[in-house]
């Protein structure tokens, strides 16, 4: 089987001054269409950095980041991302937001009707095609989260790259997100990349959990394939044994396996 979205012996450095950092070495993985992937590591293992390289925002040092057998070195459209901190133009509303991102990819594509039914259909997506007329100062955390998804699906990307979308928020907030990104993820079908350091909702949300050894020249230490059967239920999960051994081989990867050690 030849990969959707294949990761391919990616290493990274970053040069400062006179010294360079190794952050990434050898980092290799196939992920097929429509698939759910975590990433999960310690704090500054090189997640993001991880994450940049698949959107085309950071170089690699070696190796390279294949979509659909094609190479891609630059951001486009195809691979949207949601940071944690949303990243929305403060001085548009909700509307004009998500209006930005659909007539920057489908001005040629689609009629200025099809655009507005499109933003539309996609804040509804998200629940928040009653807040369209406000700006982002006016509407809460979760809220704004929704809106950066509701963009970064408008733009109908081969790859959804998500960078600890749900972290800034509270738990209950991010329990409603969790359910909507499940919902969405079921019935389009998006490949998703996320980065996450939350063990329940990587087990919860994902086919495979890859996790990460600890820096500097951190790689792949293992990827494990997440069973339970879909629709999950959060409630339901709680004794499912399948969960249960999941959530397990993750906390014992993290917390024994690759310790976070202070730098000194
Ligand atoms: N532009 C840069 N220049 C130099 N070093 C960088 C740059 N970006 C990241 N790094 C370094 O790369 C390492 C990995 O950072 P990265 O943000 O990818 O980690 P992370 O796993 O996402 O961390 P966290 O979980 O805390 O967000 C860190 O040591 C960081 O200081």
């Amino acid at each position: 089987m030849t990969a959707y979205l294949k990761l391919d012996h990616i290493d990274k450095s970053f040069a400062r001054g006179g010294s360079t950092t190794e952050v990434l070495r050898e980092v290799s993985l196939d992920i097929a269409k429509g698939e759910y992937i975590s990433v999960i590591g310690h704090s500054g293992c090189g997640k993001s950095t991880l994450l940049n390289i698949v959107a085309g925002l950071t170089p690699v040092t070696n190796g390279g980041v294949i979509l659909e057998g094609v190479e891609v070195n630059s951001p486009g459209p195809d691979r949207a991302v949601v940071f944690q901190n949303h990243s929305l133009l403060p001085w548009l509303s909700v509307y004009d937001n998500v209006k930005l991102a659909v007539d920057k990819v489908f001005s040629g594509v689609k009629s200025r009707a099809e655009r507005h039914e499109w933003c539309v259909h996609n804040l509804d997506l998200v629940q928040m095609g009653h807040a369209r007329d406000r700006r982002p100062s006016e509407i809460s955390g979760g809220m704004k989260q929704r809106v950066g998804i509701a963009r970064a699906l408008a733009m109908q990307p081969k790859v959804l790259l998500l960078d600890e979308p749900f972290g800034a928020l509270d738990a209950l907030t991010r329990a409603h997100l969790q359910d909507s990104v499940m919902q969405i993820h079921a019935s389009l079908g998006n490949t998703v990349i996320m980065i996450t350091h939350d063990v329940d909702e990587a087990v919860l949300l994902s086919d495979r959990i890859v996790m990460m050894t600890n820096g500097p020249a951190a790689g792949i230490g293992d990827v494990l394939d997440v069973p339970m059967a879909r629709p999950r239920r959060r409630l339901e999960l709680v004794t499912d044994p399948a969960y249960l051994k999941c959530r397990e081989a993750v906390l014992k990867f993290l917390y024994e396996r690759h310790r976070f050690v202070e730098a000194a």
